[in-house]
């Protein structure tokens, strides 16, 4: 299972979380990522973390104030790249675009989307994997694995009917081991997750209890 933890723009220590990250995937084995801001990629990426931006622009080289040049994200130590996450939309034609840029730089592919049939048209633009998360439970701590299956189910079953290649995480809600173990029982290889981590008293303790429930 690979843990992927977003710190959204959540005002926790991003380097407590990545070291803390860095020290229990060394430990267990365990595959942790951690997706920070854009200005703190560099630094994040410093600690030795698999460390992921939140977004990449469709954009190439050019004219475009304010995007998020996928190839700055690699430069500055990112091997992934979220898109189109529940929190940042994009239209169809940008995610494609993003997906494209993402690849250019060599950037690993996580397309979010909230439900099976977006799970399916994502999977069809050719990322590496897609996340599915019903924005309802996002922050609530109820966990999509046990409060909706069905929708993971779902989207397994809808991702492979495009591409069996495309991996499957998801997300909202998931804070325990037992919500990763209950992930991969219902057929994710992965969970995305934010407030879990990003707002828990003792981030390194968090991340500890996750992995717990990786298989
Ligand atoms: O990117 C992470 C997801 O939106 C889940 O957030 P959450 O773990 O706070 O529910």
């Amino acid at each position: 299972m690979f843990v992927l933890v977003n710190l959204k723009a959540y005002p926790c220590d991003h380097l407590e979380v990545a070291r803390a990250a860095a020290d229990v995937a060394d430990d267990t084995g365990v595959r942790v990522g951690v997706a920070p801001q854009a200005a703190h990629l560099s630094a994040v990426a410093d600690t030795g973390v698999e460390t992921w931006a939140q977004h990449v622009s469709p954009n190439d080289y050019g004219s475009h104030t304010g995007s998020t040049l996928a190839e700055a994200a690699a430069d500055a130590g990112a091997t992934g790249t979220l898109l189109n996450h529940s929190e940042n939309r994009l239209k169809l034609a940008d995610i494609d675009g993003s997906v494209q840029a993402a690849e250019r730089a060599g950037l690993e592919t996580c397309v979010c989307a909230n439900n099976p049939a977006q799970i399916g048209a994502a999977a069809a633009l050719g990322p590496d994997a897609v996340a599915v998360e019903p924005p309802e439970l996002i922050g609530t701590g109820t966990p999509v694995s046990q409060a909706d299956p069905d929708v993971v189910t779902g989207a397994v079953d809808a991702a492979a009917a495009v591409d069996e290649s495309v991996d499957v995480y998801c997300g909202a809600g998931i804070s325990t081991g037992d919500d990763v173990t209950a992930a991969s029982d219902l057929g994710a290889t992965g969970v995305l997750l934010a407030s879990g981590v990003a707002k828990a008293d003792d981030p390194e303790a968090a991340l500890r209890d996750l992995v717990s429930g990786a298989k």
